[in-house]
Formats: structure tokens, sequence, C-alpha cells
């Protein structure tokens, strides 16, 4: 079947955007014409969009998400999450392994590309656990995991304490060509303190999470990477010395690449209005300096990708107060708007960059033939229409999730249309 979506606004090489009509065939991107270019006769085998002059870009991809299937279904399922990520405008999306099973099993990796299959919505890529049950103290099974499906190994929700548990785990990667993607937090630097050392922290007596339990994680895995050849990838960066330790790692050598979170970006620990759990997630708000230590990172490459860590809680989860709660927030329907919003509407950013940081950087960094409009890719696409300004409503959610500090925003660039493999999933005006 040949689609065609016409009158698309694409980004071309040096990051402009031009007119074109995008011819779809069976799925993957055929054409990319011109605006003068002849568009293929429009018989009856032929279906037309028009794009009237919006945005298409190729569909996000999002490398770091909590679907909570098996196991926590009152949280999200891999089907309302997906569905929530295609709302988002993501169309590949990458899931934490911290179910109910730990996806420590070649079964459970089967079983959560089984749902996904079964939600026809966002690809779904399934990493498994390092350790068993994510508790640091005896491997898994990479190459089981590896054959069943899993496209990496990591322990998100914990960080792996044993430095020699965490060297095995890249020998062993390495080994399979399989990267190794770290939570990176030293717990005797934690013990339960749930939100940043720094302001608010003083203001209200709390006990701090300092900045060195990522760091040391992070500075610790480099040097395992350095000696494994493995490729390590850092998640949620969220301080000034992590930025600092992974851009040094990179300038000689070291096969490291890691993401940010958008509310890294764009919320510090000043930010938090009060004891509400929705401002509670792993990592915390940092400080100004760090979040300003993050989008340099982002700038300069430091940082390749942005990720959500889409983190949804019930409502009763997180109305036990900032302490009592599980950390995390929902990010797929917010993630693009917020960027932006923030950063491309008030001429920080080139709208290609934004673009390119969720789309090819994430596809580059893990070998997906996505997140590009070459003829011969996917068509993964997203539709955007820049100028629409609405307000954040997580009764309006898609996911199971509510918990986001950023209810009652006023954001533009809402993305309106999402196709899979060439099928509408998705559409402002028509729902899913
Ligand atoms: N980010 C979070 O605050 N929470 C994540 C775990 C994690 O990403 O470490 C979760 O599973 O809820
Ligand atoms: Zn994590
Ligand atoms: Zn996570």
């Amino acid at each position: 079947m040949v689609q065609i979506i016409k009158n698309a606004k694409v980004l071309n090489e040096q990051g402009q955007l031009e007119t074109k009509h995008i011819v779809v065939k069976d799925g993957r991107i055929e054409a990319v014409l011109g605006e003068g270019a002849d568009v293929p006769v429009q018989d009856g085998s032929v279906q037309t969009i028009d794009a009237q002059g919006k945005l298409v870009t190729p569909g996000f991809i999002d490398m770091h998400v909590h679907l909570r299937e098996p196991g926590y279904e009152h949280k999200e399922t891999i089907e309302s999450g997906s569905r929530s990520a295609v709302k988002g405008g993501f169309t590949t999306i990458a899931c934490m392994p911290n179910t109910r099973p730990v996806t420590d099993t070649p079964q459970t990796v089967e079983l959560v590309l089984e749902k996904a299959r079964q939600a026809q919505m966002a690809k779904v890529l399934p990493y498994a656990a390092i350790t068993k049950n994510e508790l640091g103290r005896e491997l898994t099974d990479f190459e089981a995991l590896k054959s069943a499906g899993a496209i990496g190994f990591t322990d998100d929700g914990v960080g792996v304490q044993s430095a020699q548990m965490m060297k095995d785990a890249m020998k062993r990667a390495k080994a399979l060509n399989m990267p190794v993607i770290a939570h990176c937090e030293d717990d005797s630097l934690v013990k339960g303190a749930f939100v940043t050392e720094g302001k608010f922290a003083e203001r209200h007596g709390l006990k701090g999470i300092p900045n060195e339990s990522e760091a040391i994680h992070v500075g610790r895995d480099i040097l395992l990477a350095e000696a494994t050849g493995v490729h390590y990838h850092v998640c949620h960066v969220s301080t000034e010395q992590s930025v600092r330790l992974i851009r040094q790692a990179k300038a000689i050598g070291i096969s490291v690449t890691a993401e940010v979170c958008p509310h890294h970006l764009v919320l510090s620990d000043e930010d938090i209005p009060g004891l509400d759990a929705n401002w509670k997630m792993n990592p915390p708000l940092r400080s100004p300096r760090d979040v300003e230590a993050c989008i340099e990172g982002l700038l300069d490459g430091t940082l390749d990708m942005i990720v959500t860590d889409h983190a949804p809680h019930s409502v009763e989860e997180k109305a036990k107060g900032m302490e009592l709660a599980p950390f995390g927030i929902v990010g797929f329907e917010t993630a693009f708007p917020l960027l932006y919003t923030r950063f491309v509407a008030t001429g920080k950013w080139e709208l290609s960059f934004l673009v390119k940081r969720m789309t090819s950087d994430p596809a580059r960094v893990f070998g997906l033939d996505s997140g590009v409009l070459t003829p011969g890719a996917p068509a993964d696409l997203t539709m955007i229409d820049l100028d629409l300004e609405k307000e954040v409503n997580p009764e309006q959610f898609a996911t199971k999730g509510r918990n986001t500090p950023f209810t009652g925003w006023k954001l533009k660039g809402w993305p309106v249309m999402t196709w899979v493999d060439g099928q509408v999933r998705w559409s402002e005006q028509d729902g899913f």
C-alpha cells in the first residue's frame, strides 16, 4: 500500500525546514519528494494525508521507560504505556526490567514482547536485568536473555553496588556485543534521603542525596568500561560531576554514552513547591548549577540523547506524601512540548537539535534503523503542531499515571499524529 503525506514541513540535513511530500510504501519510507516533484498518481490504491504545513519528524525514540508489566498493572500496562508513548509522539521505547517478576529470564522478555505485539502501538524494546531480581548478588543468563530479544542489560531502579559484579557484567556483555546501561547510585551515600542535598533540603530540614552518590558510580563504571571495552550507557544524568566525568571519558575514547531527562533540564530543587510527591523522582531534581551543566552537556554532545524515564505510579501511592511515595514521574505526553516551549520557542536551541536528540541520536547509539527519514527506513513518523498551545492536564493523559510536576503548564508544540510502520496509531482528531 502506498501513502503520501503531502505538504509536510521536514528538517533537512542543514536543519532548515522544507516543504516535502513523504511517500510511504509497505510501512517504509519510499521517498521524500520536493515541493515541485511529481507526486505518484493518486488512484484508489494511494492514501493521501495533507499535513497542511505541519512539522513531520521521525518518530521519537525513548531509550528509558517503565511500562510496569508484568506485576504492577495498576500503575501501567504495556498497552496503556505504549498508547501514552504514541500520544507523546514516541514510536520506539525501551522498557526497564524492574517489573514483578523482574525481567531476568527469557520467559519474561518474551512476555513483554508478546504484550507489546498485542498492543500494536509503539515498538517496544525490552532491557533485561544485570542481576537476578535486581538484587546485585548473581548475574542473569545474558546469552539466553539476548536470544530472547533483550537489547541491553541494566538494573535500573537501583545501582549495582559491587564493582566486581559490574565488571563481570561488562565482560559478559562485551563478549555478546551488548551494552550495559547503568542507574548510577551508591546506596551508602543516599541512606533514606529523597531530595537532593541543597536549598530545598535545608529549608525543610531534610537529609539530602549528594551529587557524588551518582557521580561515584559514573566514575567507577567509566574505568570498568575502559578495562572491559564494553559499550557503557549512563542513565538519567543529573549532576555536574557526572557530565564532567563523561566528557573526559569521551575525550580519551572510552566507549561511553549517556542520556538526560526533560525534568533535569527544566527544573531544579529550587522549583519544588513543597513536600509534594509529584516532584519526587530518582535522581532527584538538583541545583540550578547542575541543570546548567546538563544543558551544556547535551549541547556539546557529552549527553547523547533525551529520554523520559517515564515512571508511572498510582494516585494512591503518590498521595502518601513526599517521604513515603515511590520515586518517579510520567514523561511521554509532556516531553516534546516541554522542551520545545522552554528551549526552541525561546530561541535557545535549534529545532533540529531537539529533534536529533530525540530521534537519530538514540538510533545511532543503539544501532536502530529508525530515527531518520531516509528511503528504506521504517515509516515511524510524528506530526507536530508547533503553534498548538495547551495546558498540561493529567486527567487527559493516556498513561494510567497522573504523577507529573507539570500540571497546568501552558506548552506549545504538541504531537497531533503518530505513525508506526506506516500505520496511523493515534491522532489528535480521531484518537487511537
Ligand atoms: N526514576 C524514578 O524515579 N523511578 C523509576 C526507577 C528509576 O528510573 O531509577 C521507577 O521505576 O519508578
Ligand atoms: Zn534509574
Ligand atoms: Zn528508570
